[in-house]
């Protein structure tokens, strides 16, 4: 334990399972499901002439009791379509922990959600997340990480999207998206925003989906948007801490906090070279190990 300070809160986003709105199924299937957050889709995954109807699913589901210590994200159309801003009232009745913008473009699609959400009065703590899924909004992604509002919470990257805007194909490995997914996890991280990567559409092949875990994570992001109950325990497998992290991280810990490393800024733990910076990510680490070893043992 320490009482280092992090400069933003810790939170397990390792499996966001997206269950289409429409689905009334689906929907009861996610009150049982080990996911660390439900991201309830009215984009895509519903046809333009059953919107009301998923909006009214959501606030039928929402009324009936919300999910115990699992973030509930609302996908809302964009609000320039016909369906936008009668999502945004739902969002708003509805209080989730977030909305989740698709195809953003610039600053200005995050910040129009932003002020709908203040000028309703909605609680401070309401965030918005991003879908980067165009080609603009890679570019623009900096800009956007930096738009300003303390609501923006997350990245999402969403690759059918991009693939269909770029003509890059479907392909293990993601060779030729790998520059536009870095500069996605750059620009967040300049920010303080947190990543999420894209969902993978076979899910039945959980080999390809696992290696593709282990990628998303060694490119820096915090979790993955998923589409098919099965592909949560290894989206929270791997992108938890493993017990050798969490031994290092425990190691850095005690090492600074040890008297004998006052006034010292670099010391050797377990025959490397640490620094004061590496305390934080350390103490971030630590932290999420915790949290996911409670929601493991907490019952779904
Ligand atoms: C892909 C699916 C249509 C497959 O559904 P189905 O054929 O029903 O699969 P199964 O028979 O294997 O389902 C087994 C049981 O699991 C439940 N189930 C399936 N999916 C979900 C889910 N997402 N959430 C909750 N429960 C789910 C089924 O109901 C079965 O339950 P039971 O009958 O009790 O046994 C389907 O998985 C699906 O619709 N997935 C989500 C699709 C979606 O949300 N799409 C939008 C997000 S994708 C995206 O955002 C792309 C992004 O924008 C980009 O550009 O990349
Ligand atoms: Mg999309």
């Amino acid at each position: 334990m320490t009482d280092i300070a992090v400069s933003r809160p810790v939170r397990l986003r390792r499996s966001l399972l997206s269950v289409p709105a429409i689905n009334r199924r689906a929907l009861e299937k996610a009150r049982g499901l080990a996911c660390d957050g439900v991201i309830f889709d009215l984009e895509d995954s519903v046809a333009p002439e059953k919107k009301q109807e998923a909006r009214d699913n959501l606030a039928g589901f929402f009324a009936a009791g919300r999910l115990a210590g699992r973030e509930h994200v609302i996908r809302i159309n964009a609000l320039a379509s016909a369906f936008g801003r009668l999502d945004m009232e739902t969002v708003i009745a509805l209080a989730p922990d977030a909305v989740l913008i698709p195809k953003v473009d610039g600053p200005e699609d995050v910040l129009a959600v932003a002020d709908l959400l203040d000028e309703a009065g909605a609680a401070a703590g309401i965030e918005v997340w991003a879908m980067m899924e165009t080609p603009r909004g890679v570019l623009n992604a900096a800009a956007i990480a930096g738009t300003g509002t303390a609501r923006l919470g997350a990245f999402v990257v969403g690759l059918n999207d991009l693939r269909k805007d770029t003509g890059v194909p479907m392909e293990p490995g993601r060779t030729f998206l790998i520059p536009w997914l870095m500069q996605v996890v750059l620009a967040a991280r300049a920010y303080g925003v947190e990543v999420i990567d894209s969902v993978s559409n076979d899910f039945r092949d959980l080999d390809a989906f696992a290696a593709e875990c282990r990628q998303g994570r060694g490119m820096g992001f915090d979790g993955k948007m998923l589409i098919h109950p099965a592909q949560i325990e290894a989206s929270n497998r791997h992108f938890s801490p493993d017990a050798a992290d969490v031994a290092e991280a425990e190691a850095i810990i005690a090492a600074f906090a040890d008297p004998a490393a006052a006034g010292l800024n670099v010391l050797t733990v377990n025959g490397r070279m640490v620094e004061r910076l590496h305390i934080e990510p350390a103490v971030r680490l630590a932290a999420k190990a915790r949290l996911a070893a409670e929601r493991e043992n907490r019952t779904t």
